[in-house]
C-alpha cells in the first residue's frame, strides 16, 4: 500500500479565501488540530505577508508539533529571510512558470531569468538551512518542456521537493495523469500536486496525479481557498484510501472535528451537501432510504459516519415512510396503533407539502396530538426583557418555570439574540447540559415586519434535536425555538 504525504495549506492558501483572516491564536488552534489530524506538513502562512503571519509561523514552529512547519515564499531573498527568521522548517517557494504569469509579474524578464532567479533563491534558502519545496505556479498553463527545464535546474540547486501547481484549476484528470507520469519519470525527488477547484475537478485531478506517481498532495480542510477553493483534504483522503488503496497519515476519525473548527474560525460555512463534512452527508429523510438503512446501513452509505468522526441522522419530512415514523416513535418511547401511525405520517407529509422543514419538535407535537397525549411542558417562559442600544452591552433577563420552580437569570451577549439565548442557557444549566449546535434564521417574507423562522439544533449528550420558532420578533422566535428543543431534551 503506497503512502502519500499530506501537505495542508488551510492556514496559507485557505486563509487567502476572500474575507478570511485568522489571528495568531486562531492559527495556533487550527495548527494543533491539523497536527492531531495527522497531516505531514502544515503551511502556516506567508512570513513576509504581515507581522501577524510572521508571529503565527514562529509560534507554530515552536509549539512542539509533529508536522513539518512551512512558510510560503516567492523567489525573493526577503521572503526566504522572513521564513527562516520565523523558524519555519521548510518553505514552499514558488516561481511563475506560464508565459502569462512571467510576463505580468516580470515584464522585462523571460523564462531564462525565472530559472536564474529560482536557482539563486533555492541556493540561498539552503544556506539558511530550510527544506525547500519548489513550486511552478500556473504550471498547468505553461509549456511542459519549460517546467521540466525549470525543475531540472531547481533539483540541481538542491531543491528537496517539487510541486506542480494547477493555479487556476484548468487541469483535467487525463492531463494530470500524463503530466505526472512524465515528471515522475524525469526526477528522483518527491513531486507534489497542488490543485484548485475552478471547474469542480480539484479532487479528481489530485487523485489522478497521485495515481500517476505524485507522492504528496496539497489541500485545505473543507476545500477553502481562493475563488472556488483548493482541493479538499477530506475528499482526497477518503477517495485515495477508499477507492485507490493508498495510505495517508490522516486519522480519519478526527476529520469532522477539524472541519467544524475550521468552519467556526474562518466563518466559511460548509455547504450542507458537501461530501464527508456537510451536515447532510450522513442524514437520511426519504422513506425508502430510512427503511433500508435501518436494516443495513450500507444500503445508502458508502462509508460509515463513524469512520470520519460523525453520527448518522434520520430526519422526517414529506418523503418519510412508515419505517421513519416507527424509528422516531421508538426513540421518543411512544406506541401507536396502525391507524394512528397512518395519521401521524399524513400530518408529517402535510407539513412538508407546505414547504416546511419538519423539525423533531414538530414531529413530537404531531405524535402527541394524534395520540392525545397532554404533556405539560417542563420549561415554560414566563417573562423576557432585553436592553440593547448604541452604548449598551446587550443584556437579557428571563424568568422561566422549570418543573414548577421559578428561575430568574440574566446574561449579556454580542447582540440581543445572543444575550437572550445566553440567559436561557444559564437558567437551565443546573437542570441539563444543553449545547446549541446550530442556529439558522430565515425571513419568510420580504419586509422588516417579516415572519422570522428560526431553526435550532440542540444536543444533550448523544442526543440531537431540531426545533423551530416562528414570530415577527426575532428574539422571541429564537427563544421559542430554544425552549421547544429544550423541552424535547429535558
Ligand atoms: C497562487 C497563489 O496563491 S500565490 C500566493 C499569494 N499570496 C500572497 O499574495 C500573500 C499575501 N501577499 C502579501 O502580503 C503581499 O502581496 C506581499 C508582501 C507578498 C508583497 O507585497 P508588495 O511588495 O506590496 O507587492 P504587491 O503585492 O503589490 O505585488 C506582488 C509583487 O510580487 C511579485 N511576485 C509575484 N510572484 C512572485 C514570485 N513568485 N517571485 C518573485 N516575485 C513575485 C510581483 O511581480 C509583484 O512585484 P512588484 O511589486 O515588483 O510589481
Ligand atoms: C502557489 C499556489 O498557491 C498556487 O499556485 O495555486
Amino acid at each position: 500500500m503506497k503512502e502519500v504525504r499530506v501537505f495542508d495549506t488551510t492556514l496559507r492558501d485557505g486563509e487567502q479565501t476572500p474575507g478570511v483572516s485568522l489571528t495568531v491564536e486562531q492559527k495556533l488552534i487550527i495548527a494543533s488540530a491539523l497536527d492531531k489530524l495527522g497531516v505531514d506538513v502544515i503551511e502556516a502562512g506567508t512570513a513576509i505577508a504581515s507581522e501577524g503571519d510572521f508571529k503565527a509561523i514562529k509560534e507554530i514552529s515552536n509549539a512542539g508539533l509533529n508536522a513539518e512547519i512551512c512558510s510560503f515564499c516567492r523567489i525573493k531573498k526577503e521572503d526566504i529571510d522572513a521564513s527562516a527568521d520565523a523558524e519555519a522548517d521548510s518553505i514552499f517557494m514558488v516561481a511563475p512558470s506560464s508565459d502569462i504569469h512571467i510576463k505580468s509579474k516580470f515584464p522585462d524578464k523571460g523564462r531564462e531569468d525565472v530559472i536564474e532567479m529560482s536557482v539563486s533563491a533555492i541556493e540561498y534558502a539552503k544556506e539558511r538551512g530550510l527544506i525547500v519545496e519548489f513550486g511552478a505556479e500556473d504550471a498547468s498553463r505553461a509549456d511542459l518542456e519549460f517546467i521540466v527545464e525549470l525543475f531540472r535546474n531547481a533539483v540541481s540547486a538542491k531543491a528537496d521537493r517539487l510541486t506542480y501547481a494547477d493555479t487556476v484549476g484548468v487541469l483535467t484528470p487525463e492531463k494530470a495523469e500524463s503530466i505526472m507520469k512524465r515528471l515522475t519519470s524525469e526526477f528522483n525527488v518527491p513531486i507534489a500536486i497542488h490543485c484548485h477547484d475552478d471547474f469542480g475537478l480539484a479532487t479528481i485531478n489530485t487523485v489522478y496525479a497521485i495515481k500517476a506517481g505524485a507522492s504528496e498532495f496539497h489541500a485545505t480542510v473543507n476545500g477553502i481557498g481562493e475563488r472556488a477553493g483548493n482541493a479538499a483534504l477530506e475528499e482526497i483522503v477518503m477517495a485515495l484510501e477508499f477507492h485507490y488503496g493508498f495510505k495517508t497519515s490522516i486519522i480519519k476519525e478526527n476529520i469532522y472535528e477539524t472541519s467544524k473548527l475550521v468552519e467556526k474560525l474562518t466563518r466559511i460555512v460548509i455547504p450542507k451537501h458537501k461530501p464527508i463534512v456537510g451536515e447532510y452527508a450522513f442524514t437520511h429523510e426519504s422513506g425508502i432510504h430510512t427503511s433500508a438503512i435501518m436494516r443495513d446501513t450500507s444500503t445508502y452509505e458508502p462509508i460509515t459516519p463513524e469512520m470520519v468522526g460523525r453520527k448518522r441522522q434520520l430526519v422526517l419530512g414529506k418523503h418519510a415512510g412508515r419505517a421513519s415514523i416507527e424509528e422516531i416513535m421508538k426513540k421518543l418511547g411512544y406506541k401507536a396503533d396502525k391507524n394512528q401511525m397512518k395519521e401521524i405520517l399524513v400530518r408529517v407529509k402535510e407539513l412538508g407539502d407546505k414547504g416546511k422543514r419538519v423539525t423533531d419538535a414538530d414531529v413530537k407535537t404531531i405524535i402527541e396530538t394524534v395520540l392525545q397525549i397532554k404533556q405539560e411542558k417542563k420549561v415554560k417562559l414566563e417573562d423576557l426583557s432585553i436592553v440593547s442600544g448604541m452604548h449598551i452591552m446587550p443584556t437579557a433577563s428571563v424568568k422561566l418555570r422549570i418543573n414548577g420552580q421559578e428561575i430568574i437569570e440574566a446574561a449579556t451577549g454580542l447582540g440581543p439574540v445572543d444575550a437572550a439565548i445566553n440567559a436561557v442557557k444559564k437558567a437551565v444549566s443546573e437542570f441539563a447540559d444543553i449545547k446549541l449546535v446550530s442556529y439558522h434564521v430565515d425571513a419568510i417574507t420580504g419586509g422588516t415586519d417579516a415572519l422570522v423562522d428560526v431553526i435550532v439544533q440542540l444536543s444533550r449528550g448523544d442526543q440531537i434535536v431540531t426545533a423551530r420558532g416562528a414570530r415577527t420578533d426575532i428574539i422571541m422566535a429564537s427563544v421559542e425555538a430554544l425552549l421547544e428543543g429544550l423541552n424535547m431534551l429535558i
